[in-house]
């Protein structure tokens, strides 16, 4: 272990390098500033574009050449037809032939990370900007993509983002994480992964690209695109965005930029660069900013090695075994080629993976950078998962009768825990219906909790005779198989009407509804709770449906899978609020969703409504089920096996754009645009859904909406300009997250310079394998876009600081490449169909060709 760590770890140090250590960089002769004159995407000469330099390093580049991976394909090829992903063996044509010929072509792995590494950790700052700024003041504007540049908006200078932005504290942001921006993936783990148990388990076959080491350099946005100016009002100014340029990050010496490329957008427009309020300035300690510290602080995840290396470390490495791993590779894609998708259940954890255990080490903690999804320790999803010491639960007050201990922390270790059926039926007193759901997590841990965790001082002891022998087996109470204890006392109680109160309560907050095991046991509840005249929203939800089962909850409603009484195979989601409304003004806030939600029905990418109502106060909406859940747990999930492939990057694109085309259309804004909010249905495409954010539009003046941090628009923190292109701003970076396979910082500098756009913390987003310049495959289409670098130009576009240079939707989807996508894409987006998507879509070669010649 120690030695693969020491020959691992320059890899680690060249990134940290790149970014923090100052102090090295001016140690460092300077050298070669090869700006990467031509990194444009141009589709006319493509050995321009092959010739130059790779900016960022490529994630895409081949995994066969890293050891981890090398593993865990090979793994994979050989999991049985139950445990490959489902998605991987979606029947569309070609694709495995396409892997085939692509695996046999591929011979070696090229692409070796250490080169840009070196090459930029040892570049001094001052020369490269210097040199970069004043190459690019020289530069001719770069080859525009589009047929009819029309409108043409500088963009923002990327090189020139003003960090020290004035920290508003009256941001409320929802995730304050004053470390998020200080992770880095260099030390993270990512090796040793198993094989994928995952529904989403695709990743992607990782051929071996035959194409010159960084063939493709990443292509800066053309600073012509039109404009998206229509939708800002003619008095938009954006004159609260900018800020001097005397900011440290402009200085040379600290900037931290750390690739020479973009040279000509960065001086082809030299407006103000973003202002931005900052969710929460973090102030890293020191050593933060000292890589290669020996005696780092002591975090919670120095477990980690250095020999569990990063995913794009030493890529070079290990390519005796590439011939193997492809081939294994088709031998698992080829075996099971009439795979059906199984129907998950979401009562099961399906992404539960073995990674929970991964973390990062202490060194993770010592610079700046993006953190790679597959060396982050894994989000955990499962519901059941038991709430950690730390986290403020409050636990519903029928546990905590006496108000006055509820500061007492529950001991597992009571005996009276064991009796926690009688506990709730000595009437206790009637728990309010307004009893906080927020911290109560549902599901299994919430029943070990009632079983186990009542806090022993607010029990109100019975009577001696009561008294259960700690010894005793539990009766729980809602083990209603063997229930008739407990419902004849129900029953018999003189406090009935309170307790079946409590119980529908904690059915309601935490017990039964999350249970999946008791949810889908077919069991009755007390009649009492299944009476015609509902007493509380649990009542209301069983009257109406069966099987109810919690989906997930997000920050305001708590979202349940249900089953149609009648025809049990119709299954739909209820989303439920979390909280009553407190009176008219809310009411009608929350029926905005409502509302706005049926006027947007009848899209194939965006959640359908199907019915809403309210009752005593709370709100439901009955939705369609998309069974394969959130993308972010898809994108979580998979992340933590390899980067999506471009393809399906592009699909993810597409099918958004496409909702949201139809919000915009309709004249709606969603302003609350994320993977968290986009479902994915059981065939894989994705619908984007919560419209709590959602407002007409134009905006109403004076309204307030606030996104996710991580997602959210600039100019909604800055200016609070709720408009289109806030939501293409989300769009972006959401793409940007699938794409990069990068955990999205919630503040600090990364957050700063994805809004000032500068992308130089993620990878290239476009991949360098597949692309048609670089394998003589006759599966690879022709004028194939992937790898061509469209992806990282139309993500910058979208990123752009200034609303009005960003695209709108339409010209998101009249670009060449999504109508090249679209003629390619046969399946839901998160579907894997190869490299280049189908390859009966010969029109789609014609396509380029003739977009090409006429360009
Ligand atoms: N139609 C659906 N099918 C399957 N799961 C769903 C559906 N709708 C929501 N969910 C699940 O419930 C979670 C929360 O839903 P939703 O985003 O609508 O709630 P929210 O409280 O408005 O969230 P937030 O405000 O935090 O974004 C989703 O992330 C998803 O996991
Ligand atoms: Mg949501």
């Amino acid at each position: 272990m120690s030695s693969s760590s020491s020959n691992r770890r320059p890899y680690a140090l060249r990134r940290s390098q790149r970014s923090m250590n100052l102090n090295q960089e001016t140690f460092f002769p300077p050298s070669s500033t090869s700006t990467n004159a031509s990194p444009f995407y141009s589709p006319q000469s493509p050995s321009a574009a092959s010739s130059s330099s790779t900016a960022r390093p490529s994630l895409h580049s081949s995994p066969f050449s890293h050891p981890s991976q090398n593993t865990s394909t090979m793994k994979r090829s050989y999991l049985p037809p139950s445990t490959v992903s489902p998605f991987a063996q979606t029947a569309v044509p070609s694709v495995s032939d396409s892997s085939t010929t692509l695996a046999s072509t591929s011979t070696s792995s090229p692409f070796s990370l250490s080169s840009p590494y070196k090459f930029s950790g040892s570049a001094p700052k001052r020369t490269y900007f210097s040199s970069s700024l004043a190459k690019g003041a020289s530069s001719p504007p770069p080859p525009s993509l589009l047929s009819s540049p029309a409108n043409l908006s500088p963009s923002s200078p990327p090189f020139l983002s003003p960090y020290r932005t004035p920290y508003t504290p009256a941001q409320k942001l929802r995730k304050k994480d004053p470390f998020s921006s200080i992770k880095h993936p260099s030390n993270m783990s990512a090796s040793s992964r198993p094989s994928s148990f995952s529904p989403f388990a695709t990743s992607s076959p990782q051929f071996v690209s035959t194409s010159t080491p960084g063939a493709t350099a990443a292509a800066p946005p053309p600073p012509r695109f039109p404009s998206h100016s229509q939708h800002l009002p003619s008095s938009s100014s954006s004159s609260s965005f900018f800020f001097p340029s005397s900011h440290a990050f402009t200085s040379p010496q600290k900037s931290p930029h750390r690739f020479s490329f973009r040279p000509a957008s960065s001086s082809a427009t030299h407006s103000p660069p973003v202002s931005l309020p900052t969710p929460k300035r973090p102030t890293p300690r020191s050593s933060s900013f000292l890589f290669g510290n020996s005696n780092p602080a002591p975090t919670p995840f120095s477990s980690l090695k250095h020999n569990d290396s990063p995913n794009f470390h030493n890529q070079s490495r290990d390519s005796s075994s590439h011939t193997d791993s492809n081939s294994s590779f088709n031998s698992t894609s080829t075996l099971f080629p009439n795979a059906t998708l199984p129907i998950p259940n979401p009562s099961h954890n399906l992404f539960t993976t073995p990674f929970q255990q991964v973390k990062p080490s202490s060194q993770a903690f010592l610079s700046t950078g993006l953190l790679s999804k597959q060396s982050r320790p894994r989000k955990t999803f499962n519901l059941s998962t038991p709430l950690p010491p730390s986290t403020p639960s409050k636990p519903s007050s029928i546990f905590r009768p006496n108000i006055n201990s509820a500061d007492s922390p529950p001991s597992p270790s009571t005996p009276s825990n064991s009796n926690s059926a009688s506990f709730f039926l000595q009437g206790q007193s009637t728990p309010t219906h307004q009893s906080s759901f927020s911290s109560a997590k549902l599901g299994k841990s919430s029943m070990d909790f009632l079983r186990f965790e009542p806090p022993s001082s607010t029990v109100k002891q019975p009577p001696d005779s009561q008294l259960i022998d700690p010894s005793t087996p539990t009766r729980n109470p809602f083990d209603f198989e063997n229930s008739s204890m407990c419902l004849d006392d129900i029953h018999s109680s003189a406090q009935h009407r309170n307790n079946c109160e409590i119980l529908a309560e904690m059915e309601e907050e935490s017990a039964i509804l999350g249970n999946p095991s008791i949810a889908n046991s077919n069991l009755s509840f007390p009649s009492a709770l299944t009476s015609k005249s509902p007493e509380s929203p649990a009542d209301d939800l069983h009257n109406r449906f069966r099987n109810i089962t919690l989906l997930g909850r997000g920050e305001f409603s708590e979202v349940f899978q249900v089953e149609d009484p009648l025809e049990r195979s119709l299954k739909y989601a209820v989303k439920k609020l979390k909280v009553k409304y407190s009176g008219p003004k809310e009411r009608n806030r929350l029926l905005h969703e409502v509302s706005v939600q049926r006027a947007l029905k009848g899209h194939d990418h965006i959640v359908e409504l199907i019915d809403s109502w309210e009752f005593n106060g709370y709100l439901f909406m009955q939705v369609e089920l998309c069974e394969n859940g959130s993308l972010d747990r898809f994108l979580e999930e998979q992340g933590q096996l390899s980067r999506l492939d471009e393809f399906r990057v592009w699909k993810i694109l597409v099918e958004l754009a496409l909702g949201l085309q139809y919000i915009h259309h309709k004249n709606f804004v969603h302003l609350d645009l994320k993977p968290a909010n986009v479902m994915i249905t059981f065939e894989g495409t994705l619908k984007i859904g919560d419209f709590g954010m959602a407002s007409v539009w134009p905006v109403p003046r004076g309204m307030e909406r606030e996104g996710d941090c991580e997602y959210i628009a600039p100019e909604i923190l800055s200016n609070h300009m709720y408009d289109k292109p806030a939501d293409i701003f989300s769009l972006g970076i959401t793409v940007f997250e699938a794409a990069a396979n990068i955990v999205l910082p919630d503040n600090g500098q990364s957050w700063q310079k994805l809004r000032s756009g500068d992308l130089s913390d993620a990878p290239r987003l476009s991949s360098t394998e597949g692309s048609s310049n670089t394998s003589s495959s006759r599966d690879v289409p022709l004028n194939s876009i992937i790898g061509q670098g469209g992806l990282d130009r139309v993500v910058q576009w979208m990123l752009a600081p200034e609303p009005r240079n960003r695209p709108t939707v339409d010209q998101i989807l009249a670009t060449p490449e999504v109508s090249w996508i679209e003629l390619r894409r046969k399946a839901g987006a998160i579907i894997y169909e190869g490299l280049h998507g189908s390859s009966s879509a010969p029109q789609s070669d014609q396509m380029m060709e003739d977009w090409q010649v006429n360009v």
